[in-house]
Formats: structure tokens, sequence, C-alpha cells
């Protein structure tokens, strides 16, 4: 979509991959961080692997190193990521990266990367920053002369709350296209998270079970079973509500309940995501329930007395033909018994089981759809269980021997944004939405309950679905 002065689309039409939104090089602001360390070095590395790295690669941070440095640096970072590094295609990744080091808010630092670049280039520009500086970066990019065309990638938090996604929105769309701004969420790089849309709009079989007639709750669970460990001032700022679910759970949330893109351009899905979030009602401090784990207040950097929640869970209504009165369940938590991340759709009851000598009501149909660990679908059914009773018979279906080594989530994610591919990419619309959803548990937050880590968060969590399905363990074990 073409750039005119002092107007700007606030919409991307662009068609899948587009290549004149491609780019071919590629500047990582922060390369040196603790997500470049763990995520962006080694996915870079996994990409040229498959063959599918086809540009230079300019890291930029303070530190004061040379390339040669950072090239040093790189190695070892990959490999401590358990990476098995081969020699050939290290040197071929090497030959790509150029570090430029300078502070961001000077000036001097962009001359020096223009000429880094030079003319004539497309660069995708990589924010793995310290949020704040997201805007002062782009900005003195445009001044610098050297945006053009090119697309920006920001990684998340977009915002902190309605207001400030708002002014931080206004501040980079005074310089960019939306088409050419790429908001993270590395979630829609998961696998099982793209399998979502597959899934739903590619089978008739789960397509028509997928409504208020058929559907009678839903549970989006995200546990982890470790802390805040090391992110201490990071996250007391932050808390779960807004590390992971005006996000990454309501992202997923979107694809679980929108209707089916009409067409393969990147809007196409992002005008659905929207639209869905629209008919979410905003959250009511009433139907959440925050927590905070035992030992949370002694982690360096989290303030004394922090009101700060590991744990939340909260209920969401989707206003419209398809969900009307059927509750969305979230909860996330650190501390939790385990690592798992699942939808649980809870299927209407049938009647009692006017077969058996004693009538009796059977477990909810369900379908989960694992997203982490081991991605897979499992339905739920029940069977015989002898004259008295009913038994559960689970269906379960692994994704892992159909789509061989998957991408890990910012490996698709930078490679589909270096080919120009934004279907991956949250809009300004739904960020918003999203904030406005989770903005009166911001503004009004529920007291906060400690719970025992090891446990599934504070008691008051069940008060939460009182009079609805129970919260169901999740899925664990192997799907095949
Ligand atoms: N860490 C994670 O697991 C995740 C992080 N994110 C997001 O990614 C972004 C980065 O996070 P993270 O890597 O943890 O942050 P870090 O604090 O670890 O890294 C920040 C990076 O920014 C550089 N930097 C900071 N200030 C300046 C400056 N004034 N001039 C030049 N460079 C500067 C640092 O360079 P130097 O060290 O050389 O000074 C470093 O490379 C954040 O938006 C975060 O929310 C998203 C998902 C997960
Ligand atoms: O963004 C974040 O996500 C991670 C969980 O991501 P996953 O891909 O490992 O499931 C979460 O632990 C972290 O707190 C949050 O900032």
């Amino acid at each position: 979509m073409a750039k005119t002065n002092g107007e700007r689309s606030a919409t991307d039409s662009t068609s899948v991959p587009d290549s004149t939104r491609a780019s071919d090089t590629l500047v990582v602001f922060g390369i040196t961080g603790d997500l470049g360390r763990k995520m962006t070095l080694r996915s870079l590395y996994r990409l040229e692997r498959r063959g599918l790295l086809d540009c230079r690669v300019i890291g930029v941070a303070s530190t004061d190193m040379s390339t040669a440095q950072l090239v040093a640096y790189a190695r070892e970072t990959v490999a401590a990521t358990g990476e098995q590094v081969e020699d050939a295609v290290f040197q071929r990744f090497a030959g790509r990266l150029t570090y430029v080091h300078g502070d961001v808010l000077d000036d001097a630092l962009y001359a020096q990367l223009a000429r880094e670049i030079g003319p004539g280039h497309r660069p995708l520009y990589y924010l793995e920053m310290p949020p704040a500086l997201f805007a002062p970066i782009v900005e003195r990019l445009g001044k610098a002369d050297i945006l053009g065309t090119a697309c920006v990638a920001v990684e998340k938090p977009f915002g902190n709350d309605l207001e400030s996604a708002r002014e931080l929105n206004a501040r980079l769309r005074a310089v960019l296209d939306e088409s050419q701004l790429l908001r993270v969420d590395h979630f829609l790089g998961k696998e099982p998270v793209i399998e979502l849309e597959y899934l739903r709009f590619a089978n008739p079989a789960l397509a028509g079970l997928w409504d208020r007639n058929s559907v009678s709750a839903v549970q989006i669970t995200m546990a982890e079973d470790f802390g805040v460990e090391d992110r201490g001032k990071f996250y007391d700022s932050v808390g779960a509500l807004r590390d992971v679910v005006q996000n990454h759970l309501l992202q997923v949330l979107a694809l679980v309940t929108m209707d089916p893109p009409t067409r393969a351009d990147a809007d196409s899905v992002r005008d659905k995501k929207a639209e869905i979030l629209g008919a979410v009602r905003a959250a009511d401090p009433e139907h959440c329930v925050r927590g905070q784990y035992a030992g949370y207040a002694d982690v360096p950097g989290v303030a004394a007395g922090s009101t700060t929640e590991t744990f939340t869970a909260l209920r969401l209504e989707v206003e419209n033909w398809r969900w009307a009165d059927v509750p969305f369940f979230l909860r996330t938590g650190k501390k939790l018994p385990l690592r798992a991340t699942e939808v649980r759709l809870l299927l209407r009851r049938a009647p009692r089981l006017a077969c058996l000598p004693t009538p009796t009501q059977a477990e909810q149909n369900q379908i989960v759809l694992r997203i982490d660990p081991d991605p897979g679908l499992r339905v739920q059914l029940v069977g015989q269980g002898g004259d008295e009773a009913w038994r559960p018979i689970n269906l379960n279906a692994s994704f892992a021997p159909d789509v061989g080594e998957p991408f890990e989530p910012y490996e698709r994610l930078l490679h589909s944004a270096l080919t120009g591919d934004h279907r991956l990419f949250t809009r300004e619309d739904s960020v918003e939405e999203s904030w406005r959803i989770v903005q009166p548990l911001l503004d009004n937050p529920p007291e906060v309950h400690p719970y025992q880590p090891g446990s599934w968060g504070p008691e008051e969590a069940k008060r939460l679905v009182r009079g609805h399905p129970s919260w169901r363990e999740p899925w664990t074990g192997p799907a095949r």
C-alpha cells in the first residue's frame, strides 16, 4: 500500500507473501539482550541451516565490541541454547553478521547505520529493546532518512494499558504506514496456534460443533511450573495479566472464536480477529481472581509488599450470535503443578443415560487443542464402563509426526517478516481491543490471594467457575 504524505493507511491488504514487502537486510536492535541470546540468534542460525536466510544481519546494541566478537558471542549463544552447531552452517551465518554499537538515543548511531546499510536496500528493523525506546528509535530512523519503505517489527509489550498503547501507535504511525509495522506476539508463531485456523475451517466435523449450540464453556489454560526466576524487576511491573493474557491468550481466544477469513491476504485474518475481539465484553473485576505464589516477594527485583499477580483467572463473554452465553474461562500462572497450554471446549451434556440400570449423567464430550508441550488434538468421548457406569474414551493425535521438525515461533516470525508475509503479526485495532478488554482489571484490580507453589492457584479460582464446568486438569502425557 503506497504511503502518501500526511496520510497513512490503517490497514495492510498486501497479498501473502508480498515480495514488495520483502527485506534484504535485517537490523536487530538489542542483539546482545536476553531475547537475542535465548531466541533470535538461534532462530536465525536455524533459518540458515534450512537455507531460508537470505540477507545481511546487522546487530545493534550499546556494548562496545567488534563484529568478530559478536560472531564469537553468537556461536556461544546458539550452542548454549542446546542447538547442534554445524561449522559450515555457522560459517555461512557468521558471514552475514555485522555489529554496530552506540546509544540508540544518539543521532550519530543512525549515521553509522545508514553507512552500514548502504543505498538501495530495504531493511527490516527488528526492535527487541526496552519498550520505552520503540518510538524514539523509529523517530530517529525517520529523521536519519533510513526508513523509506522499510518494515519495523516491535516486540511486546505494546503499551502498558489502552491509553499508552494508543499513544505508542500514534507515535509510530506518524512515521510509518500500518503496512510497515509488525507487532510481534510469539504465540502467533507457534505451530498449533496456526493449526487452529486449519482445524476449524478445513474440518466440517469440528466446524459443525463450534458454536453456542454445542459448546457449553471454553477453558483456556496456560500453566507454567516455574517462577519468575531472574526476571523479577521486569515482571513485577507487569504481572500475569499484562504479560500473557492481554496478548498471547486473547490472540488465542480470537483464533478460537473468529469467523473464517474470506481471503488470504494479511488483512483478511486480522479483520476477523479485530471483529471478534470487538465483540468481547470488557472484563468484569467481579469475574477475575488474582494470585501470587508464596516466595514471590523474595525474588530479586520484586518490590517490598508487591501486589503483582503471578496467577490470574478470568471469565469473558463474546457477545455475538455464535458465542452468546458461552463463558470463556482463561487462567494462567507461574509455579503451577505443570507446564501446559491448551484450549478446551466442553460440549453440552448428553441427557442422562436411560439405557443404564441406574440412569447416570456422563462426562461432557471435550475437544482439546494442546499448544504446549507436544502439540496435539484430543477428542474426549464416553464409552461403556460396565452396567452402572461410563468411561472416557480419548482419541489423541499428535501433530509432531505430520509436521516434521517444526519451526520455532521466532524462526517462523522472522522468516515471515523478512519475506513480506504479515499475517502472523497483530494489527493496531486488535491490540487496542485487547487492552480495552482487560482495562477494567487494571483500573480496579481484584484483591491478590496467596497460593502455594505446585498448586492450581488460589482456592478462589474455583469460585469463578461455580455453576459451570469445573476447571479440568490439562491433558498431559504423550499424544500418541
Ligand atoms: N527476554 C525475553 O524472554 C522476552 C523479551 N521480550 C521483549 O523483548 C524486548 C527486549 O527484552 P530483553 O532482551 O529481555 O531485554 P534486555 O534488557 O535483556 O536487552 C535489551 C537490549 O537493548 C540494548 N539497549 C538498551 N538500551 C540501549 C541503548 N540506549 N542504546 C543501545 N542499546 C540499548 C541492550 O544492549 P546492551 O546490553 O549492549 O546495553 C540489549 O541488547 C522487550 O520488549 C521484551 O519485553 C519478549 C518476549 C520474551
Ligand atoms: O511472553 C512470555 O511468554 C512466556 C511463555 O512463552 P512460551 O513460548 O515459553 O510458552 C512466559 O513465560 C513469559 O513470562 C512471557 O513474558
